[in-house]
């Protein structure tokens, strides 16, 4: 479904010595993995592990420097800002649109939008009078769920999600995983779940990847996280007392 092979990534060191200066900073190295279809991998680490890198070269927004990426079904992209990720001027029924019109350009035909808005914000539980809000009419765990609204109109096989849930109260965070979850099994999708935290990883995921310093310490099917051998993978897990 989704293969990195040996990829690396580098991106221009700031601050140097000269103004042109050809330093770069390593951000990815020899990064291989896969993602199974159906399943919801986790990619957990640090700030500044490179997740959300490792997260662009998936998408397509970022070619590495090497290696190779092959990702097999059309994909969609939950971003952790959804305050930025939505036009501030445009309403819910607008922000859904954007989907729908990509859609009907890409198939050559004429969708139904009110309907199809209808049951989108039927599926994210939203009623109906959510659909002329604006961003700023609506709590962070609402907007979000427009955002997935969004991603899952474009009909995709495969969503990303960027630290989508973090930024969210803990309650929130519970409530839009249990729909993620519904969602993924009505439609057969397969997840990649980008996170610093461990416990949602835990309670969402079916195997987890652990990136430190660019590289994959680790990788792990949830129910066997008591095996990991990793020292890094070891000293996540132990910070975290309570796992489900
Ligand atoms: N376009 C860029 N140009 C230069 N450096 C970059 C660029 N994008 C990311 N970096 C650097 O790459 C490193 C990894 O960033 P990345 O956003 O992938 O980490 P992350 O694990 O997602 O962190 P966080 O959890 O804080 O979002 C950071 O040191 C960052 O400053």
């Amino acid at each position: 479904m989704i293969r990195l092979n040996n990829v690396g990534v580098s991106f221009r060191k700031e601050n140097q010595k000269k103004i042109f200066g050809k330093e770069r900073q390593q951000i990815l190295v020899d990064v291989s993995m896969h993602v199974k279809e159906k399943e919801c991998l986790g990619i957990l680490g640090e700030s500044g592990s490179g997740k959300s890198t490792m997260g662009r070269v998936i998408c397509g927004l970022l070619k590495p420097d090497c290696g190779k990426v092959e990702v097999e079904k059309p994909i969609s992209i939950v971003f952790q800002d959804y305050t930025t990720s939505a036009n501030p001027r445009f309403t819910v029924k607008q922000i859904i649109s954007e989907s729908l019109i990509v859609r009907e350009r890409r198939e050559s035909i004429r969708l139904d939008r009110e309907k199809e808005i209808r049951k989108l914000l039927e599926l994210v539980g939203l009623s109906e009078e959510f659909s002329l809000r604006y961003p700023h009419e609506l709590s962070g765990g609402q907007l979000q769920r427009v955002c997935i609204a969004r991603a899952v109109a474009l009909q995709p096989k495969i969503i990303l999600f960027d630290e989508s849930i973090s930024s969210l109260d803990a309650y929130t965070q519970v409530q839009i995983m249990d729909l993620l979850k519904e969602i993924r099994k009505k439609y057969g999708l397969t997840y990649v779940f980008i996170t610093h935290d461990l416990s949602s990883v835990t309670y969402f995921c079916d195997r987890v990847l652990f990136l430190y310093q660019g590289q994959i310490v680790e990788t792990c099917e949830i129910a066997e996280l008591g095996k990991v051998k990793d020292e890094y993978a070891k000293k996540l897990l132990n910070s975290v007392v309570n796992l489900r």
